[in-house]
């Protein structure tokens, strides 16, 4: 079988903030239609990852390549410049983004966000980009909550719609932070569910989790980051099975007790 071509490839990213070294020569590959679970304590620096490759943040060295484009910077001649800002939004615009606390606009109906991005962005007419809206908001589960303000939601409907506005953009791959880790355990199994079905319809993902039965239900390979380093990756099955490396094994062994413990 011939091998999916890389949706986003990372080289020897450094990331630092002030003197705090985050991320310290991180190299990950994701494949068209992969699902890669970024997974690692606390302070890892999963997220600051996943917002280097959206361009929230701007790497210090290294490279970051989505559909074979650097991200973040330009080259002039031998040099890298970083990008202005309208290069640096467009960029951002084809790589949808899934936060933890799903940074919803909270003067907005469910539709408005959906549409927010494909009117202001993409340049749709609103009744085209509210009607894409809609479909999308009826594909999470939502139809019926159209016009309902993110605080008449729960966080369940609310993530859901955050994934409908991540859609709308016809993002080359969605990037998701912590998608449930603010939700009640039912909330979880709704937006785990909607995230699986992403999945099946092969959308590329990388995806910073602590959600260890998501990373078992969907993800084909697992990057395993401790403080800034890429400690071990490999295919999902292996990693969760048999984890080549201690710190692995003892950390989702910390995790699995967690999830498994009554509530
Ligand atoms: N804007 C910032 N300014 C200063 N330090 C930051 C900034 N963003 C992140 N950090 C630091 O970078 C380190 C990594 O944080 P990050 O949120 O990327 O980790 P994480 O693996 O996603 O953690 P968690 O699982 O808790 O979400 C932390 O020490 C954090 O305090």
């Amino acid at each position: 079988m011939t091998e999916a071509p890389v949706k986003m490839r990372s080289r020897h990213v450094f990331k630092s903030f002030g003197a705090t070294r985050v991320l310290k020569d991180v190299s990950v590959e994701v494949r068209d239609g992969e699902i890669v679970a970024l997974i690692g304590p606390s302070g890892a620096g999963k997220s600051t990852f996943l917002r280097c490759v959206n361009n929230l943040e701007l790497i210090d060295s290294g490279s970051v390549e989505v559909d074979g484009e650097l991200i973040g910077y330009r080259r002039v001649g031998d040099h890298l410049q970083p990008l202005g800002d309208r290069e640096a939004s467009r960029q951002r615009a084809r790589i949808g983004m899934v936060f933890q606390h799903f940074n919803l606009f909270r003067h907005l109906t469910a539709v408005q966000n959906v549409a927010y991005g494909p009117r202001q962005v993409l340049r749709l007419d609103r009744a085209t980009a509210e009607r894409r809206a809609a479909e999308l908001l009826g594909r999470m589960g939502l139809a019926g909550r159209e016009h309902h303000y993110p605080r008449q939601l729960s966080g369940g409907q609310q993530q859901r719609v955050a994934i409908a506005r991540a859609l709308a953009m016809d993002p080359s791959m969605i990037l998701l932070d912590e998608p449930t880790s603010a939700l009640d355990p039912e909330l979880r199994v709704e937006v785990a569910g909607v995230i699986r079905d992403l999945a099946r319809q092969e959308c590329t993902m990388l995806m910073a989790t602590h959600d260890i039965p998501l990373v078992e239900d969907i993800a084909d390979r697992i990057v395993f980051m401790v403080d800034g380093t890429i400690v071990e990756e490999g295919p999902a099955e292996q990693v969760l099975n048999a984890p080549a490396h201690e710190r692995t094994r003892a950390f989702l062994a910390r995790m699995t007790s967690r999830n498994d413990a009554p509530a």
